[in-house]
């Protein structure tokens, strides 16, 4: 098979798909590897490396256009769209409930899209993962300096000082973005309470951080409460595949106290806060509004591309290698895991959640590959 990893175009995206090391397994196993010139750049990945590995170094148009398979890290953005064509195996993040005009482009074009984010393992996410764990941890980080002052924040230090009380940080989602959110919070030595729908998840949480967090079950009247009184809120709630649901209302917003912070890394999904209007990048990263900084930046981990790219190539390997080696018809078919990934396959929207959220028909994967196999 033909595999292509274009340069990501995203702002501040400087990710790549691949390292050189995955090119090289890729060509050992008798595969061809287009890398778009300069891909690995943001990551510290060199040409001559990809080179090196096997790879063949070319420009954007014909890694498109070559590959039988195309690896990215972020959604396709509009200017991408001219080179979906039938057939074509796209392997990415793609967040459709979030994003109509991309999922219709590729419904359109008969694109077999397979998203990272939703491929399941026994009830985990083994490729959104390693990015969660990366953007939550960044989440306190930069919550945190925006609480300092010049970033227009309220001015405080999270770990507070000996006479001085600790910031407060409220987390809504204990998941793995969550989880990796409060590692950072309570070792900043900052107030941590997180907020779940599942008391089991609830109670795992409690066996590894003990009394240095407090534990809420997710209602309204919770959120309201515990949200009014956080100097930092992060938004890390996660329902797979679909548009994330709005738990934080305008009135929640404007009763908390001026120069707080909310970090919404649900923004992926739409985003869980309803004053957050517009996905922010890298480069303009926060607004105001009701006196609160919002940030709502949909790649994160684009800004440790180092750290990310590792961390992401390892998860994603395996299912490239047996996507490139059996073909998307027959992986799809064998690995229970690449099936629950596809979302749109020749046309048609094969996960539920991002069907139902846009309006479109639900064909479930089996039923859609029955009737590609049999046309
Ligand atoms: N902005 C960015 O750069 C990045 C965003 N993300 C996004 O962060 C979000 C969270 O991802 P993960 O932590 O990996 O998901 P996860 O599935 O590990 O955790 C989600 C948590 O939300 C909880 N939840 C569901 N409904 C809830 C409700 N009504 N109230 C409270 N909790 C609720 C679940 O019980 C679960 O514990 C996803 O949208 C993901 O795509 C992940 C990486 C980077
Ligand atoms: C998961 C995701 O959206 C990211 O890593 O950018
Ligand atoms: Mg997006």
């Amino acid at each position: 098979m033909i595999i292509g990893v274009p340069k990501e175009i995203k702002n501040n995206e400087n990710r790549v798909a691949l390292t050189p090391a995955g090119a090289a397994e890729f060509v050992r196993k008798g595969h061809q590897v287009y890398v778009e010139s300069g891909a690995g750049n943001g990551s510290n990945f060199t040409d001559a490396e990809y080179a090196a590995a096997g790879a063949e170094l070319t420009d954007a148009a014909s890694v498109w256009n070559k590959a039988d398979m195309v690896m990215k890290v972020k959604e396709p953005l509009s200017s991408e769209y001219k080179y979906f064509r039938d057939g074509l195996i796209l392997f990415t993040y793609l967040h459709l409930a979030a994003e109509p005009e991309l999922t219709k482009a590729l419904v359109d074009s008969g694109v077999i899209a397979i998203a990272y984010e939703t491929i399941t393992v026994n009830g985990a996410l083994p490729l959104l993962t390693p990015m969660s764990e990366v953007a939550g941890r960044m989440a306190a980080q930069i919550g945190a300096q925006l609480l300092e002052k010049n970033k227009g924040g309220k001015g405080i230090l999270l770990s507070g000082v000996p006479g001085v009380s600790r910031g407060k940080v409220t987390i809504i989602g204990g998941g793995i973005v969550g989880t990796n959110a409060a590692k950072i919070a309570v070792g900043l030595g900052a107030d941590v309470t997180i907020i779940d729908l599942s008391v089991n998840r609830l109670r795992e949480l409690d066996d590894i951080f003990g009394s240095s967090i407090h534990t809420l079950v997710s209602t309204p009247a919770n959120i309201a409460e515990a949200v009014a009184s956080s100097d930092l809120l992060i938004c890390a709630v996660l329902i797979p595949g679909a548009k994330a649901p709005r738990l934080v209302t305008e009135d929640m917003v404007k009763n908390m106290s001026p120069g707080s912070v909310i970090v919404d890394v649900a923004i992926d999904q739409g985003g869980i806060v309803e004053t957050i209007d517009h996905i922010t990048t890298h480069d303009d990263p926060t607004y105001v509004k009701h006196g609160v900084v919002h940030y709502a930046v949909a790649n994160m981990p684009g800004a440790v591309p180092r750290t990310s790219t590792l961390a992401l190539t390892n998860a994603t390997l395996p299912y490239a290698l047996k996507l490139a080696d059996l073909g998307a018809l027959q992986a799809i078919k064998l690995d229970k895991a690449i099936l629950t990934g596809l979302n749109v396959f020749k046309g048609q929207v094969t996960y539920e959640a991002v069907a139902k959220d846009l309006g479109y028909l639900f064909v479930s994967a089996e039923e859609a590959l029955r009737t590609a196999v049999t046309n």
